[in-house]
């Protein structure tokens, strides 16, 4: 199979979906690697770590694009990047698509199969494709958080874990699982005061026996939610309901109740976030003031640590990868369930119910789809 990895394009992008590592097993599994120059310059790898690899390097996009059986990305495809897609071509990369009407449509009429690293399963009910990433984004949360919450940034002007006579910042975390865990272990790390939130009882009870120590935890609910935000000096939004777009917990009109200048990061943002007032933000422009709060809502925040991600990226999705090229993605989708659970879009058809609910489009069934 021809193995296609163009440059990023979404502002401040720094990853690539093809690390020098899963460019030389996919060579060495029989496949051609098509790599667009400078693509991994941003975490680090230059061209010549992809030619050492066995990969060809092309001066352009469409190049890429025009070659390849299957794209290999990191971010959902802009909206350039998605008039090159064409009918029978795989495309593999995150899509967050519940939020995003104009990239559905677009993937439709395009004719792609495109399978989404959001929602590819696990046997342990995790999404491994997403969990990396979650980790990175979690970590990096309470320090721009930290970075939001400084006067000269808009912020109230506290220090995550105060000083001996003066408290420390309070934390609340809304999600407890990858991302807010993640989260919740560096600020209570940092000296912060911290309470994570969650609807499962399971997750609680995981949260508890580990870091019962470390960071508190509570049950949520509308009425926990607002009580534990009026008193923090930064709420950071974790929460995810898989493929769908991210419930709204807290309202623009309960923007007032919170403390001035306290800081939001909306890490959820991906799924459209979990705040009403969320919009997404880039990194060369990361923060907003709503009503007095400070909002951080990056839609790509392991792209600030572009090395580190594309590596844990590559680390999870190479099986993944190298199962689609070896066996083709009907063959690899058919012979594992939790790969099939990545099918977004088949043949101008939607194969997401989650995706399908969130933007009134019908849905086929993916198990239909990978026999069609
Ligand atoms: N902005 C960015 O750069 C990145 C964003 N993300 C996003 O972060 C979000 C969280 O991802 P993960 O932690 O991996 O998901 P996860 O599935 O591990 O955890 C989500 C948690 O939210 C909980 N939850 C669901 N509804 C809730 C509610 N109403 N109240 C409290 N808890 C609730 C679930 O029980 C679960 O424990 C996702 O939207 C993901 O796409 C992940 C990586 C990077
Ligand atoms: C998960 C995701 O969308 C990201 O890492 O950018
Ligand atoms: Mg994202």
């Amino acid at each position: 199979m021809k193995i296609g990895c163009p440059k990023e394009i979404k502002p401040q992008e720094f990853r690539v979906g093809m690390t020098p590592n899963a460019a030389h097993e996919a060579v060495q599994h029989g496949h051609e690697v098509i790599i667009e120059t400078n693509a991994g310059a941003g975490s680090g790898f230059e061209d010549a770590d992809y030619v050492a690899a066995g990969a060809r390097i092309v001066d352009t996009a469409e190049e890429v694009f025009a070659t390849a059986d299957m794209i290999v990305k990191v971010k959902e495809p802009q909206a350039v990047e998605r008039k090159m897609l064409r009918e029978g071509q795989l495309l593999f990369t995150y899509l967050h698509l519940a939020p995003d009407p104009d990239q559905t449509h677009d993937l439709l009429a395009s004719g792609c199969t495109a399978i989404a690293y959001e929602t590819v399963t696990d046997t342990a009910g995790g999404l491994p494709l997403l969990s990396p990433m979650s980790e990175v984004a979690g970590r990096l949360a309470p320090q721009v958080g930290a970075w939001t919450l400084q006067k000269a940034n808009g912020g109230r002007g506290v220090l995550m874990g105060g000083v001996p006579g003066v408290g420390p910042a309070r934390v609340v975390v809304i999600g407890g699982g990858v991302v807010g865990t993640h989260a919740a272990r560096i600020a209570a790390g940092m000296g912060a005061d911290v309470t994570v939130l969650d609807r499962s009882l399971n997750r609680l009870k995981y949260l508890d026996d580990v870091f019962g120590g470390t960071f508190k935890n509570q049950y949520s609910t509308a009425g926990s939610t607002i009580e534990l935000v009026r008193q923090a000096d930064m709420v950071i939004g974790a929460v995810l309901i898989p493929g769908a777009a991210a419930p709204k917990l807290i309202t623009k009109a309960q923007l007032s109740e919170m403390k001035p200048g306290a800081a939001i990061v909306d890490v959820a943002i991906d799924q459209g976030g979990c705040f009403e007032t969320s919009k997404a933000t880039t990194h060369a422009d990361p923060i907003y003031n709503v009503d007095g709060i400070m909002h951080y809502c990056v839609a790509n925040m392991p792209g600030a640590v572009a090395r580190t991600s594309t590596i844990a990226l590559g680390n999870a999705t190479m099986p993944f990868l190298l199962a689609l090229a070896d066996k083709g993605w009907k063959q690899a989708c058919q012979d594992d369930p939790h790969l099939l659970n990545g099918l977004n879009v088949h043949a101008g058809q939607l194969t997401y119910y989650a995706v399908g609910k969130a933007l009134g489009i019908d849905v086929v069934s993916p198990s239909v789809a990978v026999k069609s």
